[in-house]
């Protein structure tokens, strides 16, 4: 890697009025923490991880965070989705009152988009509102899941049914830590990467179609789509934080995949978030063809890209039973974009022309799920 890489860091705002904030991604920022911490006026921080994490790279944080002169208490939990629970969330909350954690401190997630949303959830409610700083860990959650302030566990009855908005004071994505993610988990946040693309950057999608091994390879590339994921993520936020309009397009593929991770019960050993977003935008762009709003040919072409990556884009693929497409349904009935009873789709006119549905015939969804789950 260059110096010129190495030394680089990209900054990308979020203007959101009083709760505006920066996201920076750059290489080797972990060491960072620390000085932002103190920048941020912090006197002590409660760092949050998992497990897996922290057996990597908590021990850089604690000496940047020392080296500061901030204090800090640590959380640590088991990895996976089945963290995101109230479980998790009253451990969470009991240890910060613990910690003594007050208004003006710092709540630090560390970690995947797990952490990201179970920290950022307590950070909410605690003492009705104590700041989060993202550190996030996992591509998906530099991409996607430290940037907005969506937070929240999930519920048997579906995904992140229990949360609240709450804006990160700061987000800090050291692209470096990305080396230590398995391949699985890199793969499964490179859905977000694609997101972005098939929402609403056609060119973008061209780009990850030619250069997606130089994103996996790291170095500028990788450093680049977290960059323009970002942005357009920010964008958007920035125009509709609460998501009272366009920021359901970020929802591209979840209507199906969230359905996916709450029938398999967030077993990550069957389904990944990621995972379940790359089997959702294939059908979401299948669904579309089918409807006579796209191509099929451009749900070809979604698919093989997300196949050469190594991403499943079937049911099928999913180890072990998935259930009937009434009961995909009726998990789907959950959705947050449910209006009046009605399913919300978010469903495409092409690559890049990303659009929201509310008035899909709920006999053609049914009709739709019935092949789905048996491809
Ligand atoms: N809030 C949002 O806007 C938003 C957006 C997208 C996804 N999400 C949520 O994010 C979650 C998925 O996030 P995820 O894919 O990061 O999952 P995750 O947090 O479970 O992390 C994936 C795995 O990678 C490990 N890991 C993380 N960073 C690592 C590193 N640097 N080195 C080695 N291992 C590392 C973790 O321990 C975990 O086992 C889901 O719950 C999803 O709903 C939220
Ligand atoms: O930030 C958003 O808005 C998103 O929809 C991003 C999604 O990738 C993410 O998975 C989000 O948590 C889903 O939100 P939900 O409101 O459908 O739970
Ligand atoms: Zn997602």
């Amino acid at each position: 890697m260059t110096e010129a890489v190495k030394d680089r860091v990209i900054r990308v705002p979020v203007e959101l009025g009083e709760r505006s904030y920066e996201i920076r991604i750059g290489h080797n920022l972990l060491p960072s923490v620390g000085p932002a911490a103190a920048e941020l006026g912090a006197r002590k921080v409660a760092v949050v991880t998992d497990a897996n994490v922290a057996a990597l790279h908590l021990d850089t944080l604690r000496r940047s965070l020392a080296e500061a002169g901030v204090g800090i208490s640590e959380i640590v939990l088991p990895p996976g989705e089945a963290t995101k629970s109230f479980r998790h969330l009253e451990e969470v909350c009991a240890k910060l009152l613990e910690a003594r954690i007050e208004r003006g401190d710092l709540v630090v997630a560390l970690g995947g988009g797990v952490i990201g949303d179970l920290a950022g959830f307590a950070a909410a409610i605690l003492r009705r509102g104590v700041r989060v700083l993202q550190v996030p860990t996992s591509l998906l959650a530099q991409v996607d899941s430290s940037v907005g302030g969506k937070t929240g566990i999930n519920m048997r009855a579906g995904k992140n049914l229990i949360g609240a908005f709450h804006q990160p004071s700061l987000v800090l994505a050291d692209s470096s830590v990305l080396d230590t993610l398995s391949p699985r988990e890199f793969r499964a946040g490179y859905a977000e990467v694609v997101k972005y693309g098939l929402l609403g950057d056609a060119d973008f999608f061209d780009t990850l179609e030619r250069d997606w091994e130089n994103v996996f390879l790291g170095g500028t590339a990788r450093m680049s789509a977290i960059a323009t994921g970002c942005a357009a993520k920010a964008a958007i936020v920035a125009r509709d934080e609460t998501e009272t309009g366009e920021r359901a397009l970020l929802n591209l593929g979840h209507t199906f995949g969230h359905a996916l991770e709450a029938a398999v019960d967030y077993d990550g050993t069957r389904l990944v978030h990621g995972e379940g977003v790359a089997i959702g935008m294939a059908a979401a762009f299948r669904f579309s063809a089918e409807l006579g709003h796209c191509s099929t040919g451009d749900a070809e072409r979604v698919e093989s890209h997300l196949r050469a990556v190594g991403l499943p884009t079937r049911v099928s693929e999913i180890p072990g039973e998935i259930g009937s497409a009434a009961h995909l349904l009726d998990l789907m009935g959950q959705d947050k974009k449910v209006k009046a009873g009605k399913l919300t789709f978010i469903l495409v006119r092409g690559i890049g022309q990303s659009f929201i549905a509310g008035d899909v015939p709920p006999e053609s969804v049914l009709a739709f799920l019935e092949n789905w789950v048996r491809r």
